[in-house]
């Protein structure tokens, strides 16, 4: 919560130390992230295998990037639908089901660009 008494450089400090608390949590907490985590991980070792370029660098970090924020941003979905209605409601089905689509939009995604990158280098391996 914000206090009044921060000025603007203390207030930005104070809001970036919440930040990285969650992204803490996020990894430590979530299996959802450790899981995507485990998947950026193995996708870099990839590029290094590969020797992929700047450019495929580029790309494949951009898309690591947007299936953690769309996972971590479907995880608080989940966490306030919990909070506002622990029991089963076909509302709160919806919700859930809705958010879960952003982080599965980003996978779908991710994917192409990871066959653009690898599948003509695995081609090459034969
Ligand atoms: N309270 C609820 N009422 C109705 N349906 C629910 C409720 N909670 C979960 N569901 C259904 O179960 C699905 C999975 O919900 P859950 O909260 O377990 O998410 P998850 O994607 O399995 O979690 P995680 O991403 O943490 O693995 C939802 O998409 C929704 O269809």
């Amino acid at each position: 919560m914000k206090n009044p008494n921060d000025g603007f450089v203390k207030g930005r400090l104070r809001s970036l130390k919440f930040a990285f608390r969650g992204t803490w949590l996020l990894i430590t907490t979530e299996d959802s992230i450790k899981a995507q985590i485990a998947i950026a991980i193995i996708a870099t070792i990839l590029g290094f295998y590969f020797n992929i370029s700047n450019i495929e660098w580029m790309f494949q970090f951009m898309v690591i990037g947007m299936v953690l924020v769309a996972e971590s941003l479907n995880t608080a979905v989940e966490k306030i639908a919990d909070f506002i209605h622990p029991d089963f409601h076909v509302k709160i089905g919806f919700i859930k089901d809705i958010a879960a689509g952003a982080p599965t939009f980003a996978a779908i995604i991710s994917l192409i660009i990871s066959g653009f990158i690898y599948i003509p280098k695995i081609i090459l391996l034969f």
